[in-house]
């Protein structure tokens, strides 16, 4: 990654008081000042209700820094004074304090010789907030030359993203618009092309004549008390099913695109296999779930029922997939984090035949800078041969070379760069929500209990069957007891 890019840049980060913001888009704009891949001039304003002032949000930017991993910059005075604060929300009636703020960090970049700014606002803020926040850009003037980011979900329903993409297409073109999904950015994730298509090993298994099974499991170890209003209002199952994974059995399951280095190609291939994804059935392919406890967290309703968990098993209708469940899983509270795609194998056929302890595997953990290993059948040295199963493993961040840059640090740069390889589109979003939308109607299965730290509801069990899901201790063909993953910050 390089940049020399030298037009100064004003990243405006609508919900600046919210969980993600703290959490991953702060962070991944100092991540790349200090890669050295923002220019010489460059901005952070700060934008929500709050009336914070430019201290209070520069203390927010610190503590933001400080909980990261990477921990506060060396130049921490230099970036702090970058860091502006623009109180009064943003809408089309009201654009609060913003309009004013930017005057005055357009004349300060000016003041230091810089030329005209690239603005980015990033919309770090429920899905409810983009229609107006949209149309305010367009009524106070500010979107022409601007990029805008959209997080997910880009809309809550069909009818509600047709809505929002028909608002968005009226005021900005295309090439402003850019929808996240940072699953797509993780590195593990952007690295199945190359396990797929530099490998004839993988690449020429990657198919429903070798794969029994692909599961995509992103169990979390998380709480949602810190963010209960956007949690109840929005579940599991739409924050993250319809959404990242969704998105990353897109990722598996695409065909070969037709040339790799052109975006396009990508873009059309992910769009092309998402369309082909079957609408779930709630009553035979999905298990809803809600941890014990839920309702007693503050602003959440003792009744509510909404899924902190689910499990779904979804088809895709491709002739490379036809009649392979791809099983995926996520929730909140549960026994770890993990982040893990696996391909079940096919048992082998000739003299071993339905000899083999379990399905051999290919896994790729895509939590952090990623790893992949192979689950294989071995036989086991010694006087008394027995099979078993193995595992062999590749931690990305140890090959050579390596230098790992976290998931909304690479796509903000590709916002910066203008690049949409790593972005998703209305096409592929329209096809995901076609394929949720049963999980939204009356078929909608209630939530089943399931204990904190525990692997949600057993019923999510018989999605997988015949194999266990392969992360959990009992799945795990090699009797390891916790995944080779980081198991992050619960
Ligand atoms: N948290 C996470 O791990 C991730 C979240 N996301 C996405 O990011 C978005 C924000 O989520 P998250 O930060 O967790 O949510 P939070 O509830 O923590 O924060 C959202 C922020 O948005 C602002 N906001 C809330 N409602 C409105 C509204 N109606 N109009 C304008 N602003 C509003 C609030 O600030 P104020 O009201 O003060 O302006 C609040 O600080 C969601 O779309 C989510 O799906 C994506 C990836 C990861
Ligand atoms: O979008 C979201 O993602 C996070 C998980 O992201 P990760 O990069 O930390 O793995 C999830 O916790 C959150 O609920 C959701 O909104």
């Amino acid at each position: 990654m390089t940049t020399e890019n030298a037009r100064p840049v004003v990243v405006v980060l609508f919900g600046a008081t919210g969980d993600l913001a703290r959490r991953m888009v702060m962070p991944a704009l100092v991540e790349l000042h200090e890669r050295g891949l923002l220019p010489a001039g460059w901005r952070l304003v700060g934008c929500a209700t709050d009336p914070w002032d430019e201290q209070a949000f520069r203390a927010r930017l610190e503590a933001s820094l400080a909980e990261h991993e990477r921990g506060l910059p060396s130049d921490w005075d230099s970036v702090r004074d970058r860091a502006r604060y623009a109180g009064r929300g943003f809408t089309d009636a009201d654009p609060g304090e913003l309009p004013e703020v930017l005057t005055q960090v357009r004349r300060e970049l000016a003041d230091e010789g810089g030329s005209d700014p690239l603005v980015v606002y990033f919309l770090a803020v429920p899905p409810a907030a983009y229609p107006a926040i949209t149309r305010g850009l367009g009524r106070h003037g500010l979107a022409p030359g601007a990029r805008v980011v959209y997080e997910k979900p880009y809309g809550t329903s069909l009818a509600d993203f047709e809505e929002l993409d028909a608002t968005v297409r009226q005021l900005l073109t295309e090439d402003q618009v850019f929808r996240i999904d940072h699953f797509l950015g993780k590195q593990a994730v952007q690295s199945i092309y190359a396990l797929r298509f530099a490998n004839r090993l993988f690449g020429s298994q990657w198919d429903a004549r070798s794969i029994e099974q692909v599961q995509i499991d992103v169990p979390e170890a998380l709480d949602v008390a810190d963010r209960a209003a956007f949690y109840e209002a929005t579940g599991a199952a739409l924050d993250m099913l319809v959404t990242h994974l969704f998105h990353v059995a897109s990722q598996v399951a695409m065909d070969p695109p037709t040339d790799l280095r052109d975006p396009r190609a990508i873009v059309a291939a992910r769009d092309a296999v998402m369309s082909r994804f079957r609408p779930l059935d709630p009553a035979r392919d999905v298990v809803l779930g809600q941890f014990d406890g839920y309702t007693d967290i503050d602003g959440v309703p003792s009744n509510s029922a909404q899924d902190t968990f689910v499990a779904a098993r979804l088809w895709i209708d491709t002739d490379r997939w036809r009649g392979v469940p791809f099983v995926l899983r996520t929730g909140k509270r549960m026994a770890l984090k993990a982040q893990r795609i696996t391909l079940v194998m096919r048992p082998p056929e000739g003299p071993l035949a339905g000899e083999a302890p379990g399905p051999d595997t290919i896994e790729i953990d895509f939590n952090g800078p990623g790893h992949i290993s192979v689950g294989v059948t071995v036989q086991t040295p010694g006087p008394d041969p027995e099979l078993t199963l193995g595992r062999a493993g590749l931690a990305l961040g140890d090959v050579p070379g390596s230098e790992p840059i976290s998931a909304y640090a690479s796509l903000l740069f590709d916002v910066l760069a203008g690049d949409h390889t790593l972005f998703t589109t209305s096409h592929c979003l329209r096809s995901a929500f076609t394929a949720f939308a049963p999980l939204q109607g009356p078929d909608r299965p209630l939530p089943l209990p399931y204990p904190p730290g525990s692997w949600g509801p057993p019923e999510a069990q018989r999605l997988t069957a015949p194999h266990p899901w392969m992360l959990e201790p009992s799945g795990d063909a090699t009797g390891l007891t916790a995944p080779t993953v980081n198991p992050g910050r619960a």
